[in-house]
């Protein structure tokens, strides 16, 4: 079989590289292609340090020449990383809240994609599992969390603890809670929300007597705007989840979402992305799944820009019903919906463990450039 360099190239052509929308050779990754008889040799560089990126490069080069161009070719991958340098002189040590080992934000791009409701059954799932929990309602456009707990008639109090005054968080099915819903009103502009919410959430984190936690889950606004900045210059984040529904315009600010913790003037490790709203099932048909937004739109992504998938969840009336009495569904038992919440979960603490093993601890960003604005407008 009589192939050349430019044949080997073609096939290579149908490779993308994560996070760039170009394929292989188009973004320069492609160094080099030699052919000698049925050898093929590629020289290749990615930027991605991981294992798995690693093997996945290889493996795709191998099948896109062996489908394209010659099944019997002998080829060689010879592969360089070229990770982009650690940002520095922009970042200061996070100020660690004591007794708090792990800071889970939830972020969407889009809004109504169901990331309150995630949060929310993520969190009643780690307090049934034995975790301590703690949550923050910082979505300052729609604080839904006293709703969902069915706490909105309540205020935090003023404790003292060591002689100084803090707010102790409300409490409901083993979760400790704080929500900017509770200092504003709900009839009150946002353009005042904004202003105030900063100052309300530094006392939700630093004022308030959260004790010991496992995890403290982060109700983002959905977005990528300046109150996700306010919070992570406050917070040293362990990792951040991103919530989507399977359709283009969700999974479009999805990408956007993404990209904005994996900022190098942000730095935020990404857990993963979990796809809510992923089918539904008539309770009459259980064996029928519909796809109504779409069919593993946010798994695709997911594998496309190379983070974790930590799984889906169907959409299901009793979800929308729970939330709205203020019992998170994940709260039944033997349910569909608590095993979906449950698979999700675990997930999620595998992948906060995984990240406390290969990463040093998450510091808090001090914008001190405008380039941690910029990268959020992108
Ligand atoms: N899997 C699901 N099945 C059925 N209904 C769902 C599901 N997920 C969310 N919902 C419903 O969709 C609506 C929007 O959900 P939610 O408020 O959690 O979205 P959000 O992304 O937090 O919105 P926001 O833009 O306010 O941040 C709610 O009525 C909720 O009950």
């Amino acid at each position: 079989m009589k192939f050349n360099k430019q044949d080997v190239l073609k096939a290579l052509e149908f490779i993308t590289v994560p996070g760039e929308g170009k394929n292989m050779v188009e973004s320069g990754a492609v160094n080099n292609v030699q052919v000698f008889g049925d050898e093929v040799i590629v020289d290749v560089t990615i930027n991605n340090p991981s294992l798995q990126a690693k093997k996945k490069t290889e493996v795709e080069i191998l099948k896109a020449i062996h489908r394209k161009v010659y099944e019997k070719a002998k080829i060689t991958v010879n592969l360089k990383v070229d990770a982009p340098a650690q940002p520095k002189g922009n970042e200061i040590k996070g100020k660690r809240i004591p007794g708090i080992q792990n800071i889970i934000a939830v972020a969407s791009g889009k809004g109504g994609v169901g990331k309150s409701t995630v949060t929310a059954n993520l969190a009643v799932t780690l307090a049934k599992m034995g975790f301590k929990v703690g949550l923050l309602d910082a979505d300052i456009y729609g604080p839904s969390m006293p709703l969902m707990f069915d706490v909105a008639q309540e205020r935090p109090m003023t404790i003292q603890v060591e002689g100084k005054s803090k707010m102790k968080p409300v409490e409901n099915y083993g979760v400790k809670m704080l929500s900017i819903g509770f200092f504003t009103q709900p009839n009150q502009a946002v353009i005042w929300r904004g202003p105030m919410a900063s100052k309300a959430l530094n006392q939700m984190i630093f004022d308030a007597h959260w004790g010991e936690l496992d995890f403290m889950l982060i109700d983002l606004p959905p977005g990528t705007g300046d109150i996700h900045l306010s919070i992570m210059q406050a917070l040293p984040i362990t990792g951040a989840v991103v919530v989507s529904t399977p359709q283009e315009v969700a999974l479009t600010d999805a990408r956007k979402g993404v990209s904005m913790f994996q900022q190098e003037s942000i730095n935020v490790p990404v857990l993963g992305i979990i796809e809510n709203m992923a089918y539904f099932t008539p309770a009459e048909l259980p064996e029928n799944k519909y796809y109504i937004f779409g069919r593993e739109g946010a798994k695709h992504l997911a594998e496309d820009i190379d983070v974790p998938f930590l799984g889906g969840i169907p959409l299901v009336q009793s979800i929308r019903e729970s939330g709205d009495v203020g019992r998170p569904a994940a709260l039944q038992t033997a349910t569909p919906v608590e095993s979906a919440f449950e698979e999700i979960t675990k997930n999620v603490v595998r992948e906060v463990v995984r990240r406390n093993t290969d990463l040093p601890p998450t510091e808090a960003i001090k914008i001190t450039t405008m380039a941690g604005c910029s990268a959020v407008k992108k």
